[in-house]
């Protein structure tokens, strides 16, 4: 049987960190080629490329300075000679560079090849459609793709701090292959090949995160906060009957789920973003640079691609929360409308 190669599209908190479990497990494993390649968007610093760095030092001195990759991960700066032999492609960039990628990719890479999103979030795809990112991935690049997330803040995972994660798997040959690949002794990782729903929940906490976070610059203080979890979570389980119906109950309760949820309410980077929003009373385009450089604001911008499939079928005032979220970001609505949301949100569809 041939070995499975595997490479690793991005090099920022969360692919530097999982590129370790990788290059760990592919050398314990008797299926797995040892070299695992990862895409490095190339970057000058002081005066030497991070790709040299990376295979010099072992270290990704721009993201994680503190932390030592195993030296079979090897770092290269084109995208096509990173992916080109491998049969798994894991994904983990942030969702904006996901379709020029792909587009790079194209014709390019195995055409059995499966890939792996680890990416939290939406994107438009050429005809305009919202989509999943592991459907943009699959349209784009005709290949199956699974997803991982889940309660992930990566320099916790970096640090060995025990954590959970989901995979929701697209192809059951790739059930056990997967789980081996990614998991570690601090990172348990469950498998489910209810994948959208996976999806689903991760991305929406993006929003959810988001109004933490608007909470806590009004100083609202935890009650408040576990009221917007509560009714996110609730929007969450409505959003996923009406917009990917036949998902199963369980898996809400998965890492993906309720752990990201939480996790994400009070320590993500979207959650810093409309805190600051708040205080500092400057747009949301000059903090996101400053607060997530490299990024689009994931809260915002995923509540927009919401209200956009919300709008589309009338069903604005249904989703309460996810809607003034939205109108916030765009100074539709005032702070204030938050807590009145909470009070008069209806619990019914
Ligand atoms: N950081 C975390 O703790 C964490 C945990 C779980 C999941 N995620 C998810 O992983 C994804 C990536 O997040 P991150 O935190 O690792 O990102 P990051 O902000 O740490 O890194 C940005 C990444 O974008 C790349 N990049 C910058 N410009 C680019 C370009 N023009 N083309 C291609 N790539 C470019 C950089 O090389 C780097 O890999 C997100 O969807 C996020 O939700 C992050
Ligand atoms: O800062 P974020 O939005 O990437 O969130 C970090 C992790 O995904 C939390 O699980």
């Amino acid at each position: 049987m041939d070995l499975l190669n595997v490479c690793i599209i991005g090099s920022g908190n969360w692919a530097t960190t999982i590129a370790r479990n990788v290059g760990i497990n592919v050398v314990n494993s008797q299926f797995m080629e040892n070299k695992v390649n990862m895409y490095v968007y190339e970057e000058i610093i002081d005066g030497r490329k991070l790709t040299d760095i990376i295979n010099t030092t072992h270290i990704n001195v721009k993201y994680m300075p503190d932390y030592v990759l195993p030296s079979n991960v090897v770092a290269y700066d084109d995208v096509v000679t990173t992916a080109r032999d491998a049969d798994i492609i894991v994904f983990a960039i942030p969702p904006t560079f996901v379709s020029s990628c792909c587009k790079t990719l194209l014709g390019k890479i195995k055409p059995m090849a499966h890939a792996v999103s680890l990416i939290k979030g939406f994107e438009r795809n050429d005809d305009g459609q919202i989509l999943l990112i592991s459907h943009l991935i699959m349209r784009q690049l005709k290949i199956p793709c699974s997803v991982l997330v889940g309660c992930n803040l990566a320099h916790e995972i970096a640090h060995n701090n025990f954590a959970e994660g989901t995979i929701g798997c697209r192809d059951q040959k790739y059930l056990r292959i997967l789980s081996d690949l990614f998991k570690s002794e601090t990172f348990r990782v469950v498998v489910t090949d209810d994948a959208d729903c996976v999806e689903i929940c991760a991305t929406l906490r993006n929003i959810i995160a988001f109004g933490a976070g608007l909470a806590d610059g009004l100083d609202f203080n935890e009650n408040t906060k576990a009221g917007i979890i509560r009714r996110g979570f609730l929007e969450t389980l409505q959003f996923v009957d009406v917009f990917y119906p036949g998902s199963r109950l369980a898996t809400f309760f998965e890492s993906c789920g309720i752990s990201d949820l939480v996790t994400s309410c009070y320590a993500n980077r979207n959650r810093r973003l409309a805190e600051a929003f708040v205080k500092t009373g400057r747009p949301l385009s000059e903090l996101e640079h400053v607060l997530i450089p490299g990024h689009e604001p994931l809260g915002p911008v995923t509540s927009e691609l919401i209200n956009l499939m919300l709008k589309k079928k009338g069903l604005e005032e249904k989703f309460p929360l996810f809607t003034a979220i939205y109108r916030i970001c765009t100074g539709a609505y005032p702070l204030s409308r938050l807590v009145e949301t909470l009070r008069f949100a209806r619990e019914d569809m």
